[in-house]
């Protein structure tokens, strides 16, 4: 497989699409960890102009599962097409490339650089010399437009200028959507955007995902219940690395078995 990029690939990203258009499909994808079966045949479909929240209590196997969607870790079992290609086999900086981005659990920035820094490197990571990203510094025109408008999009727009690590922490999860947008990620795995935010904070960020999602397909990995139901267009809950229930918000809202699992868990259904 070609370290930089699958060319036939490539050329299917960016084509404009119809909403409901399925863009990434995984089927029965399951991963081992020695004896412990951290995923078991689980199956997702992004559409996009939809958000799909992955629930679960804790160790239920949500972070495996982002992880294999984006290439972090492969599966043990299971395919993974996207835009009808089988992506199984590409490394997670190969499905960035073809249109795939991702955040993590931790916040992922070089804290002393601008905002608009960040945001433009993110820009440039997704062009095929990646060892010119830092000589090149601030020279690439197109790559400051790209990070500007990503910027704005990601509701940071007045704080461009500003160095990273003195934003707040929402405004740091804000600062990496820029960066998944300015890959161009069609698909977008968002490991828990609103940990540790406050309430205006989420508010925010809810309203960030909700002018996303029309043009994207959105994976969260989500606890914040008020959050997940004011996004979410489908849930899955997963327990002990398996689908419980996957289905509209309603649906999972009045299910006796998600209701179970989640007894005795921080996040409750208080919704
Ligand atoms: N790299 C690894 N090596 C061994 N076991 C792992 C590894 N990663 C995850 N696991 C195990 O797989 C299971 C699922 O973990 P995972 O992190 O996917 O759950 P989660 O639903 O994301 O949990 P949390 O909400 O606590 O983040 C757990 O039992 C965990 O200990």
């Amino acid at each position: 497989m070609s370290e930089i990029i699958n060319p036939g690939l490539a050329a299917t990203v960016g084509t404009p699409a119809a909403a409901g258009e399925i863009l990434l499909v995984a089927e029965r994808i399951t991963r081992r960890f020695g004896g412990l079966v951290a995923n078991q045949d689980v199956c997702v479909t992004l559409p996009r102009g939809k958000v799909h929240v992955l629930l679960g209590p804790n160790g239920a196997g949500k972070s495996t599962c982002i992880n294999m969607l984006s290439g972090d870790l492969p599966p043990s079992e299971g395919t993974i097409h996207f835009m009808g290609k089988d992506i199984t086999g590409l490394s997670a900086a190969q499905r960035s490339q073809v249109g795939i981005g991702r955040s993590y659990q931790r916040t992922n920035i070089f804290p002393k650089f601008t905002v608009l820094e960040n945001v433009r490197l993110a820009a440039q990571s997704r062009r095929q010399q990646p060892w010119r990203i830092f000589s090149r510094a601030m020279k690439q025109q197109w790559a400051l437009d790209k990070a500007r408008a990503c910027i704005e999009e990601a509701g940071l727009g007045a704080k461009v200028d500003w160095i990273a690590g003195v934003l707040s922490h929402g405004e740091q999860r804000q600062l990496e959507i820029a960066m998944v947008l300015a890959t161009d990620a069609q698909v977008m795995l968002l490991d828990e955007p609103l940990a540790g935010m406050g309430s205006d904070e989420s508010a925010r960020m809810v309203e960030v995902l909700k002018r996303l999602k029309p043009s994207r397909a959105i994976l969260l990995v989500e606890h914040d219940m008020d959050a997940v139901f004011a996004v979410a267009d489908t849930i899955t809950v997963m327990v002990n690395g398996q689908v419980l229930e996957s289905g509209p918000p309603a649906q999972i809202k009045a299910s006796v078995a998600v209701q179970q699992a989640y007894l005795g868990q921080e996040d409750s259904f208080h919704v």
